[in-house]
């Protein structure tokens, strides 16, 4: 076939693949018993998914009240509990991945996945451990997937100390373990530049929220 031709094939056509993890995972220690593990483009082909999941899945506002008044949260949110069909079967397979890669170290599966769609530059999570379950007293494991927009997350120390930045591109992958949820908090600040839709999904174990 013309070598051309093929190469627009190819893109019409682009798979969606979802990686091996194994030696491909880096691991950070950070203090305070936290750890951070990477393993950037663990998705690949992540655009059609995207698409699919900006369309497809029931974003909703979420509201907070900031002293007298209730202001919408700065992001949408899509929350899938663990008997709850996820949106797109490559969700399927990546959660069975991070279960099984994970199993020895976790001792339980992934079973709740949490989707935020940062709609621009201007959404946003302020800083936050994910403490509302056994993650304020107990070592767990949030491991996120980010599509589209390439946005920053930030971590810092709870006790205050400086920021670490890990740039999130589609598909890759950030495992907060350890202490993390408790020691540490992160955060999607807004973005300075322009930025297209973003969207995450956050594994979680039974009761971690
Ligand atoms: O969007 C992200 O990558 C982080 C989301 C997050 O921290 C949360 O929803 O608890
Ligand atoms: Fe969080």
């Amino acid at each position: 076939m013309n070598g051309a031709i093929q190469g627009l094939l190819l893109d019409c056509t682009e798979e969606t693949v979802v990686g091996a993890l194994g030696e491909s995972v880096r691991r950070t220690h950070l203090e305070h018993g936290a750890w951070i593990d990477v393993r950037p483009g663990w998705i690949s082909g992540s655009d059609a998914l995207f698409e699919r999941l900006l369309t497809e899945v029931p974003w909703r506002a979420e509201q907070r009240r900031m002293y007298d008044r209730v202001v919408d949260v700065p992001r949408l949110l899509s929350f899938y509990d663990e008997d709850a069909p996820l949106p797109d079967p490559v969700l399927d397979e990546a959660k069975d991945a991070l279960s099984a890669h994970y199993a020895d170290e976790l001792g339980e599966p992934f079973r709740t996945a949490g989707l935020c769609l940062y709609r621009d530059e201007h959404d946003s999570v302020a800083w936050h451990g994910d403490r509302t379950g056994r993650g304020r007293a107990e070592d767990t494991m949030v491991a996120i997937i980010s599509f589209g927009a390439p946005r920053s997350l930030l971590l810092r120390p709870r006790g205050g100390g400086a920021a670490r930045r890990y740039g999130m591109g589609p598909g890759d992958l950030l495992v907060m373990g350890g202490s993390c949820q408790r020691t540490w908090e992160h955060a999607i600040p807004k973005s300075t530049k322009a930025a297209g839709p973003r969207i995450s999904v956050q594994f979680r174990p039974r009761g971690v929220r």
